[in-house]
């Protein structure tokens, strides 16, 4: 019964996409419905052939046992893909700035930094850190719950739905689709799927976490939650919008004007908070303690900064936009809370490194170990940038600057790059069942060419940056400027380049990884997969 109902919704689906194709009002609409169609399309005889014939046997499956690992080992996957796709994209954009003629003639319009640049954004936060923060939050809830995943097989469709709002929104951009808002490009339909994928998330993630035999509720599940509460919450108030058409796929903003920035802001850097940052934190705490053997150096400190984080963070959102239409007492009180943001910031970096102590040698000894500690020594240095550029001064040298890209990608690169790779290298050999990684010294590769790939990043924006702010201000003796707009870019051509090469090295480094990766599933089996049945 509920399996004829599924086809029925398919072929009902199949339908309507291709109606939409059809009356489709511009390209990207129509090619999303094409491939709406064909994914359901596929479904659909999927669901059929996997349907029971007539008489056959009443025998129930048995229910299934054990950690569910499946789409966990589909994300770790998925998350090395996009990763190398969205540095892929990174490097090319950031070549494409110090040589504009990459904007090569014949691939325009797809191929152009205005369209290329928020398809890297989005494959590195949303495809790369998004897979990442998706499959170490159901492998740890698990663990750390002693239950299986809530919700039978919803766990796959998280893992595929957002899968598909991936290529949504990658495929959307190149067409030519956006709604303008940083970070939060997709058009309307693509928000409204990812608002379904991301609440059923929420219900296998909650759902596992009531089911639980474990008393207590770990650390790093309070973050995970903390995220994905949040992140539903931004998502759905940054795109409230009114579609032109249903058959097309540009669409009005509810707000205006300033109102609108703010809300824009309020969701951008709440999606640094929570996406990049508590999310991020989560893993922190499931990983750095397991791979050092040690216990979390304070719990309390972990639940005050928990805390003082989430409550914090919210506020921070006005720093985005000093001297603009915002009144002032906004941005002010935005600088203040960003401010005091540092102390929980570093509460979760202090926590982090000393819960190595008694192991330092192992920074020595252990490159996954040496990958986490770089991480939180990035998170801290970012940390303690970004309340300082908040601060209204400084902001007014810093803002539309490289130097803002500098911090971004200290952050990006340093924080959740590096510890999304020791996530990886800690699950690999664990969710296929080998003894360890097949290479230490590919770990040991990875990890000195992305540090240099970050410091040559990060010390070519700082001068790229403060340089340009600096120009942009020097006026004569008489108050004249002194120097046009094209001056500060061709002072920046050197600095440019640099970065472009800090992003070579940044992707080489993915790609021993991914070989890595490859070895060791190839390798032959060393123990059995399900390792640990969830405790009775
Ligand atoms: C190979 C590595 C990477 C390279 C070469 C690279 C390069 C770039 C370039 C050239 C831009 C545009 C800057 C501009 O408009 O002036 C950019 C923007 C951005 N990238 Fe990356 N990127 C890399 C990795 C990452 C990663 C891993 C993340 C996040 C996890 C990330 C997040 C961002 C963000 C958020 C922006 C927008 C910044 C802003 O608007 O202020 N990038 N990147
Ligand atoms: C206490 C923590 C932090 C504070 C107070 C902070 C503050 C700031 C400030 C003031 C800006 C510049 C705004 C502007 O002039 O336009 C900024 C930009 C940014 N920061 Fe941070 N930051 C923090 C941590 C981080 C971390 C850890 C990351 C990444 C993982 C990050 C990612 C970003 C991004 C992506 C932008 C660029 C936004 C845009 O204009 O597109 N921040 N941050
Ligand atoms: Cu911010």
């Amino acid at each position: 019964m509920f399996d004829t109902l599924k086809l029925i919704v398919l072929a009902l689906i199949v339908f309507f996409a291709a109606l939409g194709a059809d009356w489709a009002r511009d390209p990207a609409y129509m090619v999303h419905a094409l491939l709406v169609m064909l994914v359901a399309a596929g479904l659909f005889f999927w669901q059929l052939r996997r349907m029971p014939v007539e008489d056959a046997s009443p025998v129930a499956p048995a229910a299934p046992q054990g950690y569910m690992d499946g789409p966990i080992r589909y994300g770790v996957i998925a998350t090395a893909f996009w990763g190398v796709v969205g540095f892929l994209v990174g490097t090319f954009i950031a070549f494409q700035l110090a040589f504009p003629a990459l904007n090569i003639d014949w691939a325009q319009p797809y191929a152009n930094f205005g369209r290329l640049r928020p398809l890297h954004t989005s494959a590195v936060i949303f495809a790369f850190g998004g897979n990442a923060l998706i499959a170490t939050s159901f492998y740890i809830v698990q663990r750390t719950s002693s239950a299986r995943l809530w919700g039978g097989n919803a766990a796959w469709f998280v893992f595929w739905g957002y899968q598909l709002f991936i290529v949504l929104a990658a495929t959307g951009y190149l067409l030519g689709a956006t709604q303008s808002k940083e970070y939060a490009e997709p058009e309307w339909y693509v928000d409204i799927w990812l608002t379904i994928v991301w609440l059923v998330y929420l219900a296998v993630f909650f759902g596992t976490i009531l089911k639980r035999r474990e008393r207590h509720i770990y650390v790093a599940n309070w973050f995970f939650l903390a995220f994905i509460i949040t992140v539903a919450m931004l998502h759905v108030v940054n795109n409230l919008a009114i579609p032109v058409s249903i058959w097309g796929s540009k669409s009005v903003q509810v707000f205006a004007g300033v109102q609108d920035a703010m809300t824009q802001w309020w969701y951008g850097h709440n999606a640094v908070g929570f996406f990049l940052t508590a999310g991020f934190l989560g893993m922190m705490y499931y990983f750095v303690p397991k791979q050092a053997g040690r216990p979390v150096y304070s719990y309390k400190l972990s639940i005050i900064h928990f805390w003082a984080l989430i409550f914090l963070y919210i506020w921070a959102g006005p720093h985005h936009l000093h001297y603009t239409a915002l009144p002032d007492w906004a941005a002010t009180l935005g600088m203040v809370f960003s401010i005091i943001l540092w102390m929980p910031s570093w509460g979760g970096m202090i926590n982090g490194l000393m819960t190595l102590e008694g192991a330092w040698d192992k920074i020595r000894t252990d490159p996954i170990i040496r990958m986490f500690v770089a991480s939180l020594a990035f998170y801290g240095m970012s940390t303690f940038e970004g309340p300082m550029m908040s601060i209204r001064a400084v902001n007014s040298l810093s803002h539309y600057t490289d130097w803002t890209i500098g911090h971004v990608h200290s952050g990006a690169l340093g924080w959740n790059g590096l510890i999304t790779f020791g996530a990886l290298y800690f699950l690999t050999p664990r969710l296929w069942g080998r003894a360890q990684m097949h290479s230490m010294a590919a770990i040991n590769l990875h990890f000195w060419l992305a540090t240099l790939g970050i410091v040559l990043y990060a010390a070519s924006m700082w001068v790229s940056g403060i340089m340009e702010g600096l120009m942009w201000r020097e006026v004569d003796a008489n108050g004249f400027l002194v120097n046009s707009f094209a001056d500060t870019v061709e002072a920046k051509f050197l600095m440019y380049v640099v970065r472009g090469l800090g992003g070579v090295l940044y992707l080489a480094g993915g790609a021993v990884m991914v070989w890595n990766m490859w070895m060791t599933i190839r390798a032959p089996q060393a123990r059995p997969v399900t390792v640990a049945l969830p405790a009775e």
